[in-house]
C-alpha cells in the first residue's frame, strides 16, 4: 500500500523584500479579479498599471521606515520551520499570493517530495473573497487534476479557542491595569461594495470581536472599552467604517492598546501603519499612551493552535 505523505500549506499574501518586489506585489494584487472586481481582464490590467504607477513611490516610502523590507516573509519562514519541528504528521510549506514563493513552484516541489494529501491553511482568521478565496483558488488552479481529491482547506478559524487564547494572552501581556486602557481591535479594511456583494468578512469580524470580548469578561479582564475599527484604506471608494483614525479621536487624553485582528504575521501594515503612522497620529491627537500588540507569529502557543485548527 502507498504511504500517505501529508502536507500542511500555509497561504499568505506575501510582501516586498525590495522595491522591485513591491512593484510585483502591487501588480499581482491589482490584477487579481478578487481585489479589483472588474470582469474584463484587459481593462483590469490597464487600471492595475495606472494604480501601480501612481502608488509605487509613495508606498515604497513606507517600507523605507521598516528597513526596506516587509517582515511578513522572514516571520512566515520561521512559522514554517516551527511547524516542521512540532507537527510531525505533516511536512509544512508556505505559498504566497503576490510575491514568491508562488503556488506553481511550491506545488512542483511538493509533488517531487511525494506529497499525496494536502491541508491548506490560509493565514486569515476571517474569510474574505479578497484573501481566503483568492489564495485557495490560486493554489487549486495550479494543482494538476491528476492529484485527485486528497485536499481540504480551512475556511476560517476565528472561532478556535486555542487561537483566541493566544490573542488574549498577547493583549494582557502588554498592560498592567486593563481598566485604564481602551482596547481597539484593528482590522484591515475592505471596500464597502465587496461587502455589499456578499463577502462575509465584516460579519465574521463582528462575531470575532464578540467572542474575544466575552472571553475577556469570563476571565474578569475589564478594559475601559472594547472597540473595532478598520485600517489601511486604499483609493477613493467607501471602505468599511469606522476608520481607525476616527476611532482614535474618541480617546484624546486617554490610553489605547491596539490588536491587529486580521493578521497572523506582522507585516508592513502592523510595523509601519500601526506602529509608526498611527502612533504619530495618536500623539498629535493628544492620546496619552499608544500600544500595539504583536501578531501571534511563530509563537509555540500558535503552533499548538494550528494543530487544533487542522485536526479533522
Ligand atoms: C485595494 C484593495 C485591497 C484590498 C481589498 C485588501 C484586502 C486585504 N489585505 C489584507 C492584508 C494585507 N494587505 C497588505 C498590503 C496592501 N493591501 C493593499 C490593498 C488591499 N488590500 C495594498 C495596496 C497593500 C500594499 C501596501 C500599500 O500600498 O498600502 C499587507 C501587507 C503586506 C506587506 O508588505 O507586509 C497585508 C498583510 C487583508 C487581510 C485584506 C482583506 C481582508
Ligand atoms: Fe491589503
Ligand atoms: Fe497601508
Amino acid at each position: 500500500m502507498q504511504e500517505n505523505k501529508k502536507a500542511l500549506v500555509l497561504l499568505n499574501m506575501g510582501g516586498a523584500r525590495n522595491k522591485a518586489e513591491l512593484k510585483m506585489f502591487l501588480t499581482n494584487m491589482f490584477n487579481d479579479k478578487n481585489i479589483l472586481t472588474i470582469k474584463n481582464p484587459l481593462i483590469r490590467k490597464m487600471i492595475a498599471y495606472f494604480i501601480v504607477t501612481k502608488r509605487l513611490d509613495s508606498a515604497w516610502e513606507n517600507y523605507e521606515h521598516i528597513g526596506n523590507s516587509s517582515p511578513i516573509n522572514p516571520l512566515t519562514e520561521k512559522l514554517v520551520e516551527k511547524c516542521n519541528e512540532k507537527i510531525e504528521e505533516f511536512k509544512t510549506y508556505q505559498v504566497m499570493r503576490y510575491t514568491p514563493p508562488f503556488a506553481q513552484d511550491v506545488i512542483k516541489q511538493m509533488l517531487d517530495d511525494g506529497i499525496n494529501e494536502i491541508v491548506l491553511l490560509p493565514l486569515y482568521p476571517q474569510y474574505s473573497t479578497t484573501t481566503t478565496k483568492s489564495s485557495v483558488e490560486d493554489f487549486i488552479d495550479y494543482l494538476p487534476y491528476t492529484f485527485g481529491k486528497n485536499i481540504r482547506y480551512i475556511e476560517t478559524f476565528y472561532k478556535n479557542d486555542k487561537f483566541n487564547e493566544c490573542i488574549i494572552n498577547e493583549i494582557i501581556s502588554n498592560v498592567e491595569e486593563p481598566s485604564e486602557y481602551n482596547l481597539i481591535f484593528s482590522a484591515h479594511g475592505l471596500p464597502q461594495k465587496i461587502v455589499d456583494a456578499g463577502d462575509p468578512y465584516e460579519i465574521q469580524m463582528n462575531e470575532h470581536v464578540k467572542i474575544l470580548s466575552e472571553k475577556l469578561k469570563e476571565k474578569n479582564i475589564n478594559f475601559k472599552s472594547v472597540n473595532l475599527a478598520y485600517q489601511s484604506k486604499v483609493g477613493p471608494l467607501k471602505w468599511l467604517e469606522p476608520s481607525l483614525e476616527d476611532m482614535l479621536k474618541n480617546f484624546k487624553e486617554q490610553k489605547v492598546i491596539i490588536y491587529p485582528i486580521a493578521f497572523i504575521v506582522d507585516n508592513s501594515e502592523t510595523d509601519f501603519e500601526l506602529d509608526i503612522e498611527y502612533r504619530e497620529i495618536a500623539h498629535e491627537m493628544g492620546i496619552n499612551e499608544y500600544k500595539v500588540c504583536r501578531c501571534v507569529n511563530d509563537s509555540d502557543e500558535f503552533v499548538e493552535a494550528i494543530k487544533d485548527i487542522i485536526k479533522n
